[in-house]
């Protein structure tokens, strides 16, 4: 396989295991977001990716071998805690990692002004860092992650504290450097932008990998969901939905027009049962296909903790639940 694969890697600080058996993969030209609540071990196994710490069990291959110290100064690598001299210039700055990198001082200057121009820091070549935003702070840091012309970056929460004009550049970045063939490893909270940027996701808890693959295999992935519209009240119909088995029925109205019913299974073709119930109560309008949300996903499936949630449908409750 080509990029960069994690199989069976664990790590314990002390008596805790806080990497389980992890498999995880980054092919070269991907993105993939890595999700998980507080102390999930997002970082943690970044720090093994990079060599910062060493796995107990478990192997990093990159290009199929075993990941050499070599191949890691190929990875770009932007920590949680960043890594910047607040009282250097921006050029300078990039420069110092670009020597440290081992270019010569022609090459690293050269380096730091293509960086410079192509990630839009021109005119602050000689501002210092604690002078910027921190969007343009976040630049310089991506800048810094990408003096070693990379195959592979690592990036801890690279969006955290953004405002949102520095997110959509920031993500904007991200989708350049994957497109010129770099693969693309991020941490984020803001599930909505790992929605909208990745290629894939890897879904973490208490050190454990809970899913991993496509966005939409996940969200297809043993359920499948219908809105149906109705042109009256829909109580009776939502109530007697709500009696079946294995399902799911909330109002996506306030005046219970409209409801969303879940059911076990991802059946793409339309439950002949539930247009049975519609069909007697009359006044079906609609009925479509819904997808569900990244974070109701996570928040409802995987992620035991840590995840801002959005706020929960109203159910529909049965007769027999109404009385206890
Ligand atoms: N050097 C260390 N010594 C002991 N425990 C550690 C060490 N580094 C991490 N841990 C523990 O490992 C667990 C995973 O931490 P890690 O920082 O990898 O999580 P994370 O998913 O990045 O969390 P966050 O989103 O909060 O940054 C946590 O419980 C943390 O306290």
């Amino acid at each position: 396989m080509n990029g960069l694969q994690l199989s069976g890697v664990s790590r314990s600080f002390g008596d805790r295991t806080v990497l389980h058996s992890m498999d995880l993969s980054v092919q070269r030209g991907e993105i993939v977001g890595f999700i998980g609540g507080n102390g999930a071990g997002k970082t943690t196994s970044m720090r093994l990716i990079l060599g910062l710490l060493s796995a107990d069990q478990g192997q990093i291959m990159w290009d199929g071998k075993p990941i050499s110290a070599q191949d890691r100064r190929n990875i770009g690598y932007m920590p949680e805690e960043r890594g910047l001299y607040p009282q250097m210039p921006v050029r300078e700055q990039i420069i110092h990692f670009a020597l440290l990198e081992g270019h010569k001082l022609p090459v690293a200057r050269t380096v730091a002004d293509d960086l410079i121009s192509s990630l839009g820091l021109q005119g602050r070549e000689r501002t210092l860092i604690q002078d910027l935003s921190l969007g343009n702070q976040q630049r310089v840091q991506l800048a810094v992650s990408l003096v070693g012309d990379p195959a592979l970056l690592v990036l801890d929460e690279p969006f955290s504290g953004l405002d949102p004009s520095a997110v959509a550049t920031m993500g904007e970045l991200i989708r350049e450097q994957a497109a010129r063939g770099v693969g693309v490893l991020f941490s984020s909270h803001q599930l909505d932008l790992v929605e909208r940027l990745c290629d894939r996701v890897c879904i973490l808890d208490q050190g454990r990998v809970k899913a991993s693959g496509s966005i939409t295999e996940l969200k297809t992935e043993g359920k499948s969901r219908w809105q149906l519209n109705f042109s009256h009240n829909a109580d009776a119909f939502a109530a007697e939905t709500a009696m079946l088995r294995d399902i799911d029925v909330t109002w996506s109205s306030a005046d219970r027009t409209s409801v969303m019913v879940c059911l076990e299974g991802d059946d793409r073709d339309i439950p002949t049962q539930l247009l049975a119930i519609a069909q007697r109560h009359g006044g079906l309008r609609s009925i479509e296909s819904v997808q569900r949300s990244l974070d109701e996903l996570l928040t409802k499936q995987y992620i035991s903790a840590g995840l801002a949630t959005t706020a929960a449908a109203e159910p529909v409750t049965t007769a027999s639940e109404a009385s206890k």
